[in-house]
């Protein structure tokens, strides 16, 4: 559990509550709760991996697997950084199945390469994908659609 707690050091809190009109509060509290969860189960061999990465993109809005010494992936951190979004990294390089998960990513998006960002429990694709959509101004939104679904998930139960 350690490595993935080391790697969520960098998770932030989405700041930008004025954007939900009024709704304050609302985006923080989902936030803080699911960026910072360290209790998924990847790691644990009894699961699959794919199983064990959807496990993990459902619950985290932002979620970033990565190498640690991979200027790409620090790229793809700043943007979300940037954006006050808080987001979950599995730096692969410090996993001991870090082969199998890559494997595992590969399978579900078509590519063995790092980053693999998933928003909103979807892949949205590597760096240069990432840079933009947030230059056509479409990744925040995407980010802000899952921490609205999330908070009115909250509401109900
Ligand atoms: N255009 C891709 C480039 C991804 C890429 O080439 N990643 C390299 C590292 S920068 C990679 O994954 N190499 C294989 C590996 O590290 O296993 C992106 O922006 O994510
Ligand atoms: S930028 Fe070189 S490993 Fe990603």
């Amino acid at each position: 559990m350690s490595w993935l707690r080391a790697a969520s050091a960098g998770t932030r809190l989405l700041a930008n509550r004025s954007s939900v009109g009024g709704r304050r509060g609302a985006m923080g509290a989902a936030g803080s709760g699911m960026g910072n969860n360290t209790s998924t189960s990847l790691g644990n061999s009894a699961t699959t991996p794919v199983k064990q990465i959807q496990e993990t993109i459902s619950d985290n809005c932002v979620v970033i697997f990565s190498k640690t010494s991979c200027s790409y992936c620090t790229m793809a951190k700043k943007i979300f950084h940037d954006m006050n979004v808080n987001y979950k990294v599995v730096e692969l390089d410090m996993h001991e199945y870090g082969n199998q998960f890559q494997d595992a990513l590969h399978k579900m998006t078509g590519e063995r390469t790092v980053p693999r960002i998933f928003v909103n429990g979807t892949f949205i694709g590597g760096a240069t994908d990432t840079h933009r959509l947030h230059k056509e101004g479409k990744l925040l939104p995407l980010v802000h659609q899952c921490y609205l679904t999330k908070s009115k998930r909250k509401e109900v139960e």
